[in-house]
C-alpha cells in the first residue's frame, strides 16, 4: 500500500519509559479523532493535540509507494553502525496506516518498533513497544500494551484504567495555556497514586524536535 508520511526525523524520544533514547520518528499523516484543521478543533473528539499532522509536506515527508521504500528511508535517517536501531511510529494516528508489511520491512532493517497510538484501533502483531494514550470520549479498543500514557487532566476513571493490561502507567501534563496548573495537578495525582509515574515532554524542555 501507499503510505502518507508527514515527516521523518532523528531525535531523542521525549516521552514515556523510553525517554532519552535516540530514535527515528516516523510521523504518519491523518488522524481519526481530529481533522487537524484549527477551525475544526472545537468539535473534535480530541481537542488538545499539540501536533501538525496534515499533509506530506514535512521534512522527509511524502507518499511512499511501498513498505520497503519507506523502511529504507527510515534506515537511511538512522545512519550506519550506531547500535540498536529504534523507530517511533506516531502521527496523527499511526494505526490508520501501519500494517504487517511495514512492520516486517522495518524489522528487516534491524529496527525495534515503538508505536504511539490513541488506542481506538486494534494494533497489528509485531510491535515491540506499544504506547497507548486514551482520549476521553473515544472508544478504547486496544486495552493492552507496554505503557499507558494519560494526558492530564481528562475525566477518566483511574481505577478502571489501572485495571487494564499495561506494564507502566504514566501521567503527562497537557501542554497548552494551562500547562503549569496541569503539571501541578499531575504531580499531586502521582503523590496520591503511586502506581502512576510522571512523564514530562523532555523534547519541548530541551528545544528538540
Ligand atoms: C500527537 S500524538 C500522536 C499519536 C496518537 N494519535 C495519540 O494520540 O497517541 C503523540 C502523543 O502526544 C500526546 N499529546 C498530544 N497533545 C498533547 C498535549 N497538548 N499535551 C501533552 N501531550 C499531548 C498524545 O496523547 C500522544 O501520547
Ligand atoms: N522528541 C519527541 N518525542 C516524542 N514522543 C512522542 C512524540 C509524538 O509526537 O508522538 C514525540 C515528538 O514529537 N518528539
Ligand atoms: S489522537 Fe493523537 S494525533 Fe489525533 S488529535 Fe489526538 S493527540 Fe493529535
Ligand atoms: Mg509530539
Amino acid at each position: 500500500m501507499t503510505y502518507a508520511v508527514k515527516e521523518i526525523f532523528l531525535t531523542l524520544q521525549g516521552e514515556g519509559v523510553q525517554q532519552g533514547s535516540r530514535a527515528v520518528f516516523l510521523r504518519f499523516a491523518g488522524c481519526n479523532l481530529w481533522t487537524g484543521r484549527e477551525e475544526d478543533r472545537h468539535k473534535a473528539i480530541c481537542q488538545f493535540c499539540d501536533t501538525e499532522f496534515v499533509g506530506t509536506d514535512g521534512v522527509n515527508g511524502g507518499k511512499f509507494a511501498d513498505a520497503t521504500a519507506l523502511a529504507a528511508r527510515v534506515a537511511d535517517i538512522w545512519g550506519e553502525g550506531r547500535g540498536d536501531r529504534l523507530v517511533v511510529i506516531t502521527g496523527g494516528e499511526p494505526l490508520l496506516q501501519l500494517d504487517s508489511p511495514l512492520i516486517d520491512a522495518l524489522h528487516a532493517e534491524g529496527f525495534r518498533i515503538a508505536v504511539e497510538s490513541n488506542g481506538t484501533i486494534a494494533a497489528p502483531e509485531g510491535i515491540d513497544w506499544l504506547c497507548i494514550s486514551p482520549k476521553y470520549g473515544s472508544e478504547l479498543v486496544q486495552s493492552s500494551g507496554d505503557e499507558l500514557k494519560l494526558v492530564w487532566p481528562q475525566p477518566f476513571d483511574l481505577d478502571a484504567l489501572e485495571a487494564l493490561d499495561f506494564d507502566h502507567f504514566l501521567i503527562q501534563p497537557m501542554d497548552g495555556e494551562e500547562v503549569e496548573a496541569n503539571t501541578e495537578a499531575a504531580i499531586a495525582l502521582v503523590m496520591d497514586r503511586p502506581n502512576w509515574r510522571l512523564t514530562l515532554q523532555a523534547h519541548k524542555l530541551l528545544g528538540l524536535a
